[in-house]
């Protein structure tokens, strides 16, 4: 299982969603891991169940550090006292929304804290990075699925953030060949560890489908609004390709694998998605079974910017990564509940 010589990883924004759960696949698989993450949009408490879930062994080789990309000298101190032999850059800012209305936070945050990284990389001699892209580079696609030689572009700010840091990355790889750069387009991440330990817990109110309804089926919330029940889709619902986070997890290993096999690799995308549409009406259905419980809805109109069907086309990453999902939408929401019903306020005790 484990890698060979023990490689040592810097995982920035460890500390959140997608980060733990690829913190506790990297560990369980031998890799050293370093994080570092400035608790904006997280808690200390999910590194602590990190350390709990891989138990106190393998919590040796895992270290939180405190700190900010857009500080140089956060990332310095690190280098400067450790050797990394690749970089997972997962910290940033997300919400779509809050781009729109706040864009310089998200230029400031996403792009000043990632040419920092790559400088501070550069300066080091670590040049192997996997950098955490979205399926928001495809825009509205006009085909589906969507595969990675697709045209891309931008809606918002938070998806121009991602749109540069492609470009930014396939620059700098182009001029300095010796970086070896995987940019992993996540589709929709959903669902939570088995154990229900750890799992995604946005602050304030969700912008995203699933934790909206977990928080619906846990009281937080009354109903679910149903944004579009018009588009031309099986049951008039908007389509996504929704991922479990620990397959997710699992594409950064297999990503990671190929980073240190190939030298020829360069700067490549792959999707992580599962190649299956699902509705938001199938997903009420299929978090209703796998809770128990009822999810009222309200049907509302189109959420502005939103696309009618976005799936990936996982060809690549299968025959390049040798990786594919593993699981289906019943046991993202078997997962999604059991973080959720053991967890109703999150990492928080109690609010
Ligand atoms: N979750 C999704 O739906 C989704 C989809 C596509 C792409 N992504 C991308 O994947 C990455 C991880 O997403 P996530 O869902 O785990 O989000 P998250 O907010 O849970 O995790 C991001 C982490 O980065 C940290 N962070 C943010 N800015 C930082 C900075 N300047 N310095 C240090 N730490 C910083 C936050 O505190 C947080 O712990 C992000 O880059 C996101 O844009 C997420
Ligand atoms: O309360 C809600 C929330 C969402 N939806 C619908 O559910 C679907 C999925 O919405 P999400 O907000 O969960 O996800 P998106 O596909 O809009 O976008 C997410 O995934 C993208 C990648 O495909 C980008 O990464 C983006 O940043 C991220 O928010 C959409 O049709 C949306 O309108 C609702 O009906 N009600």
């Amino acid at each position: 299982m484990g890698s060979s010589v023990e490689q040592n990883i810097l995982v920035t924004g460890g500390a959140g969603f997608i980060g733990t759960h690829t913190v506790v696949q990297l560990l369980k698989e031998g890799f050293k891991v370093s994080i570092i993450d400035n608790l904006d949009n997280s808690v200390i408490e999910a590194v602590d169940r990190v350390r709990e879930l891989v138990g106190p062994d393998l919590s040796k080789k895992l270290e939180f550090n405190l700190g900010d990309l857009r500080n140089k000298g956060d990332i310095e101190k690190l280098f400067a006292k450790q050797r990394f032999d690749a970089v997972i850059h997962f910290a940033g800012l997300k919400a779509v929304g809050e781009s729109v209305g706040n864009p310089r936070r998200y230029f400031d945050n996403n792009l000043v804290g990632t040419i920092n990284l790559y400088e501070t990389m550069a300066k080091y001699n670590c040049k192997k990075m996997v950098f955490s892209s979205s399926a928001t580079v495809y825009g509205q696609p006009e085909k589906i699925p969507c595969m990675e030689d697709f045209e891309l572009k931008a809606m918002n700010p938070y998806g121009r953030t991602k749109l540069f840091l492609e470009e930014i990355a396939r620059d700098i790889q182009k001029a300095e060949p010796e970086w070896r750069i995987v940019l992993l387009r996540y589709f929709n991440p959903v669902g939570a560890h088995e154990s229900g330990r750890i799992g995604e817990d946005p602050k304030g109110i969700p912008n995203n489908l699933m934790p909206y309804i977990q928080q619906v089926a846990v009281g937080r919330q009354p109903e679910l609004n149903v944004y579009g029940h018009d588009y031309p889709t099986k049951d008039g619902s908007a389509v996504r390709d929704y991922i479990h986070v620990m397959d997710l997890a699992d594409g950064h290993i297999a990503a990671l694998k190929k980073l240190f096999a190939d030298p020829e690799i360069g700067c490549i995308a792959y999707n992580l998605g599962t190649g299956r549409g699902t509705s938001v009406l199938e997903m009420v259905a299929a978090f209703e079974k796998a809770s128990g419980k009822k999810i009222p809805i309200k049907l509302c109109g189109r959420r502005s910017g939103d696309a009618t069907a976005v799936y990936a086309s996982t060809e690549r990453a299968e025959k390049e990564l040798g990786w594919k999902a593993k699981y289906g939408v019943e046991e993202m929401c078997r997962d999604q509940w059991n973080w959720a019903n053991n967890n109703p306020w999150g990492y928080q005790k109690k609010l």
